[in-house]
């Protein structure tokens, strides 16, 4: 596996000059967009018309990951809108086969997150419903918080599950990944990397974009 995709998160960019932070990750695979409603996470962020004024302006395609109740009713808006990959949490979705598919004949690309205790084992088999699966490395709801080693083994059992079964699924983490965390998080199987405080707490966002990148390529 050679793809080593850096998705920095907003959520630890500046809410008041969102046009002018996303310039400054112009290098990024894409920009990923927390959606908190503070019913499944015990937060608030951003809605939908905020997303779709991001989509307008922003130089990388839009990762969107929910951190909401009812997805199966939310989520396929934010494909209408033309979200490049919209991500929803098993645990929030009453009928998550039938939502991928949604998804992705809205034209977004499907993604499934998991919470840190979340067992990937019962969701083997849809497995190729899905572009993307999302491993939480903390606990959904805040950004510079610290990675959890305790998902590494999910994380192997998953790419070892898709590696087995030839199908082209990414596997994403999120939360506390630097470039230190970065490496065990690639050595074992994930590919698409969430980093908010590991970029924009940066001086040099880009540079840092960089630097993971270069760090997550070199452990895979
Ligand atoms: O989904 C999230 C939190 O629920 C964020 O994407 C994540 O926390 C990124 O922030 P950091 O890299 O600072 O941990
Ligand atoms: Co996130």
């Amino acid at each position: 596996m050679t793809e080593c995709c850096i998705n920095p998160s907003i959520l630890s960019a500046d809410f008041v000059n969102l046009e002018a932070e996303l310039k400054r990750i112009s290098n990024a695979d894409a920009v990923h967009v927390d959606v908190m409603d503070n019913h499944f996470v015990p937060n608030l962020t951003l809605g939908l018309p905020v997303v779709e004024r991001i989509q307008a302006v922003s130089p990388v395609p839009l990762d969107a990951h929910l951190m909401i109740a009812d997805a199966d009713r939310w989520a396929p808006a934010y494909a209408d809108a033309g979200v490049a990959s919209v991500t929803f949490h098993a645990e929030a979705a009453m009928a998550p086969i039938k939502l991928a598919r949604e998804l992705r004949a809205r034209g977004a690309k499907a993604g499934m997150a998991l919470r840190p205790a979340t067992p990937v084992e019962p969701y083997l088999d849809m497995l190729s419903e899905l572009d993307m699966l999302l491993i939480m490395t903390v606990e959904p709801g805040f950004g510079g918080q610290s990675f959890l080693d305790v998902t590494l083994p999910k994380i192997r059992r998953a790419r070892a599950a898709i590696d087995g079964s030839g199908i082209g699924v990414a596997i994403q983490v999120d939360g506390g990944v630097t470039e230190e965390t970065i490496v065990r998080a690639a050595e074992a199987g994930a590919n698409v990397f969430v980093a908010g405080s590991a970029v924009y707490g940066h001086a040099d966002p880009a540079a840092a974009i960089e630097r993971l990148r270069a760090a997550g390529l070199a452990a895979m």
